[in-house]
């Protein structure tokens, strides 16, 4: 599985922790920055990672963030993402079954690297239930249209 992976200077920490993760799980993770703690600003990364995965460049991608919610809320506006904030593992195997979500975003001034890893592990590996989820889903792509 192809992995895109972002973050800006609230997420340096964590991000290079889970890459780490990835890189021990096989997952071929390709990193979008930031790469120091110099203040940037999410959207800028947000968007690259946000489209990679939409063009199907990339099957999932992962974003941090101090909160996670700025770059999850950018990472939204780009047709087809699905981005979820999950701070716990209970969403993070939801927005994967339910929602098929494609892009993680969580915050290192949140969570610990600990929780984060476990999110991680569950979210890649839980697949998309269908069903009654692919009507919703399908929902909220005719919003873009
Ligand atoms: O969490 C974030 C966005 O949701 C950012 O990481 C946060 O806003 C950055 O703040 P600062 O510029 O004060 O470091």
């Amino acid at each position: 599985m192809k992995v895109a992976i972002g973050c800006d200077h609230g997420g340096l920490h964590l991000k290079e922790d889970i890459k780490s993760l990835l890189a021990d799980g096989g997952y071929e993770v390709t990193d979008f920055g930031t790469n120091s703690t110099d203040s940037v600003d999410y959207p800028d990364i947000a968007v690259p990672v946000a489209n990679a995965v939409a063009n199907g460049e990339f099957d999932r991608g992962i974003l941090i963030c101090g909160t996670g919610i700025g770059i999850g809320i950018a990472a939204n506006k780009v047709k087809g993402i699905r981005a979820a904030l999950c701070h716990d593992t209970f969403s993070a195997h939801a927005s994967r079954e339910h929602n098929n979500a494609n892009i993680l975003t969580m915050g290192e001034r949140i969570i610990g690297p600990g929780l984060a890893r476990d999110i991680v592990k569950i979210w890649l590996t839980t697949e998309f239930e269908g069903g009654r989820h692919e009507r919703r889903v399908a929902k909220i792509a005719d919003i873009e249209e």
